[in-house]
């Protein structure tokens, strides 16, 4: 046979050879992963058992991540295979052994997509910078500041309530208001107020003027899909590894998909916000040294004062990074709270009225004054444990908050797992295990809080993982519990809150009713989507005046 024949033959039979290649590859990775990977006797779905890595991606493409990952530990048990390295785990014995302080679980990659060209709180990935840099920024959390935020949030609550007398009137005497989307506007401008020098003007507007909910939105999309995406993910193991950062190429699909899901209003309005406000702060703060005035307190004014390991002093940027990943991590975060703590009110006449007799004594007795103070709030009992039960049930972040185990393996639950496997907890799912709440956890039952013996709260407060938990625990906590405790009593002392019915004419909703846990249900006044976070979509109110408030 010549050359010729041998070449002609090869490249007749050279695409049905690659073909059988890739076949027989993707065969022996299937069969790998499903009998001889050290997960191999770790249950959950095929997709995850082959290796195919698709099962997350899914979750992320379907807004349907908390029931589904339900769904998977009500057939498996405790624990379930997600991915390929990755097991999600319902046990309450490893809240302790992954999360906790000092611990040696670092973040896994899928953390370095929230990552912009530098490393804020929430995306770096090493136990040690981390800590560094959350001694350097934890001036800006602190509780003695928190008194000097109240002002703040007062200021934006008071721009929202002119949004809903305005449609009051227009509704001569009852509105109808997008819930949905006011309690997005309140928790933007308040993270504006707070870290960003002023409010957005969002509130004052009654509308996003300035394309920050589709932004968020679709900037979480891409980091879940990029995240659990296997052929994005793997290259990016590396702790200081980033989209944006270290891995352009990796960056481009997020930018390009941002810009064609939002244009580049967001971002852009996002980006001169925050470099004006570090500028103008700066500029206060030399002026107060000059003219003996104290400059704002708030975070910003924290921020600017922050300062490396080595002393020097933060640059201009990371101060703007720290503050831009605040309005990431506490504005839909506390928006999807306020919604589903007015949702689960409102839901249940007994539970409404036992609020606003609660509310009322407090008026009356002069424990409550507008606007209300951060500290009388919190001596509600029902309404404080109305909020715990809410955290619980709807947890703002569902999606797993995954950890790497540290090269010396873990045994976690009673089974060893090898160094580099991915273990994660969903807050939403195991909330809802008998395990962690006992045998009613799909009832909202504000009492369980108050009835519980002090052992007993201890416990269901060392469950509660709506926060995360451990050194990684959500520094803005009591920001987003001092400014719901103000919002929502003030809300309910003002105004008469129902469901807009969905069946009548003019309704304005335009998708199904859709519970937190995946019920389809035409009752629902709104439509959860459930991936990084529980999102309430299409969420119609409608208002009244209460009279005596
Ligand atoms: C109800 C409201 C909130 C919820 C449910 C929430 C939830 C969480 C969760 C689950 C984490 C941990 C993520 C993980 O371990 O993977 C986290 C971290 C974080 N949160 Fe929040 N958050 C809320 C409000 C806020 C607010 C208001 C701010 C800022 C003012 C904020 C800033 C942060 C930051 C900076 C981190 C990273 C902390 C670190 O790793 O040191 N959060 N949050």
């Amino acid at each position: 046979m010549s050359l010729a024949q041998v070449l002609d033959l090869a490249s007749e039979h050279l695409a049905l050879s690659l073909g059988l290649t890739v076949l027989a590859s993707l065969a022996s990775w299937a069969v790998y992963n499903a009998f001889f990977s050290p997960l191999a006797d770790v249950p959950g779905p095929l997709s995850a058992r082959l290796g195919l890595g698709s099962w997350m991606s899914n979750r992320a493409l379907s807004y349907d991540m908390g029931w589904k990952l339900a769904e998977q530990h009500d057939k498996h048990g405790a624990a379930v295979r997600v991915s390929r390295n990755m097991v999600s785990l319902v046990d309450p014995s490893v809240i302790g052994e992954i999360y906790r302080y000092g611990g040696k679980f670092e973040k896994t990659s899928f953390y370095s997509y929230f990552r912009a060209d530098k490393p804020s709180l929430m995306s770096i990935l090493d136990n040690h910078s981390h800590a560094l840099m959350r001694r350097a920024e934890s001036p800006a959390y602190t509780m003695t500041l928190l008194v000097d935020l109240e002002e703040h949030v007062d200021s934006c609550l008071d721009d929202l309530v002119a949004n809903f007398d305005k449609a009051i009137v227009a509704g001569k005497g009852k509105g109808t208001v997008d819930m949905g989307e006011m309690m997005q506007l309140l928790a933007m401008d308040v993270i504006g107020e707070l870290a960003f020098g002023g409010t957005f003007g969002l509130c004052k507007a009654g509308k996003d003027t300035q394309g920050f909910l589709p932004m968020l939105e679709a900037f979480v999309d891409v980091c879940c899909l990029c995240g659990e995406c296997s052929f994005l993910y793997y290259p990016s193991q590396s702790a200081d590894s980033s989209c944006a950062g270290t891995q352009p190429w990796a960056g481009l699909p997020l930018i390009a998909f941002c810009n064609w899901k939002v244009g580049a209003q967001g971002p852009q309005a996002l980006a001169s916000k925050s470099s004006k406000a570090v500028k103008d702060r700066l500029e206060q703060i030399k002026k107060a040294y000059e003219t003996g005035d104290e400059p704002r307190r708030d975070m910003l004014s924290k921020l600017v004062m922050a300062k490396n390991a080595d002393g020097s002093p933060y640059s201009i940027r990371q101060i703007e990074v720290a503050a831009s990943s605040i309005l990431g991590a506490g504005s839909d975060t506390t928006a999807v709270t306020m919604r589903a703590l007015l949702y689960f009110i409102v839901r249940d006449p007994a539970v409404y009225a036992k609020v606003m007799r609660e509310i009322e004594n407090a008026f009356d007795s002069g424990l409550l004054s507008l606007p209300i103070k951060y500290s009388d709030g919190t001596k509600l009992s029902y309404f404080q444990s109305c909020l715990k039960e809410t955290l619980r049930l709807h947890p703002a972040v569902p999606w797993t908050l995954p950890r790497v185990v540290p090269k010396e393996g873990a045994v976690l639950a009673g089974r060893y797992y090898a160094p580099g496997t991915q273990v994660a907890m969903s807050p939403f799912v195991f909330h809802r295990r008998t395990e962690a709440f006992g045998p009613d956890t799909a009832v909202f039952r504000p009492e369980r809080w108050l009835e519980a013996t002090e052992e007993e709260k201890k416990v269901m407060e060392r469950n509660l993982i709506t926060f995360g938990s451990g050194s990684r625990v959500c520094i803005g906590k009591n920001i987003s519990l001092m400014e719901i405790t103000k919002v929502l009593p003030t809300l309910l002392w003002k105004y008469r809150f129902s469901f807009t019915p969905r069946n009548q004419p003019n309704s304005p909703h335009k998708l199904p009713g859709r519970a937190v846990d995946g019920t389809l249900d035409d009752k629902e006044p709104w439509h959860v989507k459930s991936q990084w976070f529980a999102v309430q979509h299409d969420y119609w109110v409608d208002v009244e005046e209460r009279g005596d408030s």
